[in-house]
Formats: structure tokens, sequence, C-alpha cells
């Protein structure tokens, strides 16, 4: 007999679910806690710091689209939760390991596509596959004989010699070939064709779907986010700012515009991402522009007569939160 939760019983309409204990949560297959990572400042100068105090955690078959500008430290970020850099101060937690100790066998489930290509340049992509084969226990070879066929990739000439959006392709296939279950990719369409990019995110959408894979991914092309990122993370000034499901973001999240006077009322309950002053002409009252989000509660809606409320974009929230 089984004292879990029994997946056959409903609960009846209306009746009140069971509280959940912290035992019933999903373990994270990865949790950051205060990590620093700082970088040498060049010439002997003060170090520059790209991650503070940063925390955050992902759970199993959650798939994260991480968003950062340019230098924000996302390349960092990834690296330094694959124990591929080294943090100054924190606690990062990868399966069961506390980095920097990762065992062999949790290397085995990680899949990491970096952002620029690291093969083996001299070897063909078949020689290539063969080889690392032999270091996990699991390897799917149907699914690499059918993507290398499906992405046109010349099996027989050194890697060296493959264009840039083929060797990126074929990055990807090592990462899924041996059926990781925490996939990492650091901006992994950025070479890619809009084609290639579409068959990349059906790709990555069946592997969560068949295998359940945690997925995290860096790209600056929100519009594939959109696509396949159940959860957005934000990186700004070193910490993941905030980190949500997409469409509960959007749906909860309005820019709010209008005298500065009257946008208090409006913006009761709400959380501020962003406000600036919008440019007015000289005489006007000031105006501002929030970007505000409603946890609780519904955000208002419509147009007053002097406040605008309208929904806001990915590239709005990207905007106010990096
Ligand atoms: N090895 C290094 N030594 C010194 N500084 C570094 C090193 N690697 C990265 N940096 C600096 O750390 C900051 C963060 O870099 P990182 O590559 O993590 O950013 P990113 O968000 O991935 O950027 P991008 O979107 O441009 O790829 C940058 O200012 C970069 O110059």
């Amino acid at each position: 007999m089984s004292l879990g939760p029994d997946p056959g019983r409903t609960p009846a309409p209306g009746a009140a679910l069971p509280p959940l204990h912290a035992a019933s949560l999903p373990a994270a297959t990865v949790t950051l806690e205060g990590v620093r990572v700082a970088y040498p400042g060049p010439r002997g100068g003060a170090p520059r710091t790209v991650l503070e105090g940063l925390d955050w955690s992902l759970l199993p078959g959650q798939v994260v689209g991480l968003l950062g500008r340019n230098g924000a430290g996302k390349t960092t970020l990834l690296e330094a939760l694959l124990g591929l850099r080294e943090a100054q101060a924190g606690r990062i937690r990868l399966f069961d390991c506390t980095l920097p100790a990762l065992d062999d066998a949790a290397r085995t489930r990680i899949g990491y596509v970096p952002q620029r290509a690291d093969l083996f340049d001299w070897l063909d992509a078949r020689q290539m596959l063969d080889y690392l084969r032999s270091f996990y226990p699991r390897w799917n070879a149907a699914k690499v004989d059918a993507l290398l066929d499906r992405w046109s990739i010349d099996t027989a000439t050194p890697i060296g010699r493959l264009s840039g959006g083929e060797q990126q392709r074929l990055s990807i296939i090592r990462a899924l070939a041996h059926e990781p279950d925490l996939l990492v990719l650091d901006e992994p369409v950025a070479s890619l064709d809009p084609a290639g990019r579409r068959d990349f995110l059906r790709e990555l959408v069946e592997q969560v779907l068949d295998r359940g894979t945690t997925v995290v991914f860096s790209t600056h092309i929100l519009s594939d986010l959109e696509r396949v990122a159940f959860n957005v993370a934000f990186l700004g000034a070193g910490r993941i700012a905030l980190q949500a499901p997409l469409d509960e973001l959007l749906e909860q999240t309005r820019r709010v515009s209008g005298p500065a006077t009257a946008l208090d009322g409006l913006l009761r309950g709400a959380h501020r991402l962003s406000d600036e002053a919008l440019q007015v002409a000289p005489g006007m009252p000031p105006q501002r522009v929030v970007i505000a989000r409603w946890e609780t509660g519904a955000p208002p809606a419509g147009t007053g007569p002097a406040c605008r409320v309208e929904p806001v974009t990915l590239e709005d929230l990207f905007m106010a939160l990096t």
C-alpha cells in the first residue's frame, strides 16, 4: 500500500484540496543560493562582479527561457550552474550533488550546447558521435540518425569544415543523443536559419513532452521563446529579477500611463516593474509610464479619462526587467 497521493482519485468538484506538503513538491533539478561570480579586472584593476547574491531554481520538467541584455551574465550563469565556472560565494546544487563536486553519474544526465560549438574539428560527425557514445549509459541511436538526416549533416566531412549553423545543429544532436535529464542551451539558435530554428524548437518540445527533461536556454529571439518557453527568467543587475510562466506574466502585467497624480490609485496592489517619466509638452502636467504586475486580483481594464491601461509584450517585459 502506498502512502503517496493516488493519481486515480479526483476530488469532487468544489472539495477542498489537501495542503501541499514540502515533501510532495518535486525536488529541484538545480538550486542556486546567494551565488556570486566576479571576473578579475583588466590589468589588475578592480574585479567585475557579474552575478551577485543570485538565487534560482529549476524544477524537473520546467522549460525556462533565460533573458538578459548583452553582457548581463547569461553564459556566466549557465556555466556556473554546470560547475564549469567557479562561484566565489553561494551554493549550487545540481541533482544530488553540491558543486564543485559533480560525480560522473550526474554528468551523464546533462546535455549542454555552449554558445560556440565545442566539437572535435578533426573528426567527422559520425566518428565523433561513435566516440562519445561510449561515455553514456543511454544513447538514442535512432534519434541521432533521424536528426542527422533531417538536418542534412554531412557525416563524411571533418566537423571543422562544416558551416557555423551545421556545427550548431551537430552540437544540439550531441546534447540530445544521451537523453539528458537536464538540457542547458546557450543561444542554441543563434546561427540557425528560420527553418532550422523552427525544427529545433519542435525537437525541444518533443524532448520535454516525451521525457520530462528540464530545459534552460538563453536566447535573444523573443518570438522563439514565446513558442516554447513556458517559463521566462529575466537576468538583470546580477540576479534573476523575475521568473514566472510567460502566459501568466502577460495576463497579470499592464502598461499604465497618465498623470503621475492619477496613477497611484490605479496601481494599488500592483508591483511596479519599471517606472519612467514620459516626455510631455511644456506646461502639461508630469506624466509617467509604469509597467506593473498584479499577482493577486485582476489588473484594471481599459482606458480612463486620464490614464491608459494597455497589455504588454514580452519585449516590454524584457525592457522593464533587464
Ligand atoms: N573570462 C572572462 N574574463 C573576464 N570577463 C569576462 C569573462 N567572461 C565574461 N566576462 C564578462 O562578464 C560579463 C558577462 O558575460 P557573459 O558572457 O556571461 O554575458 P551574456 O549575458 O552571456 O552576454 P551575451 O548576451 O552578449 O552573450 C561581460 O561583461 C563579459 O565581458
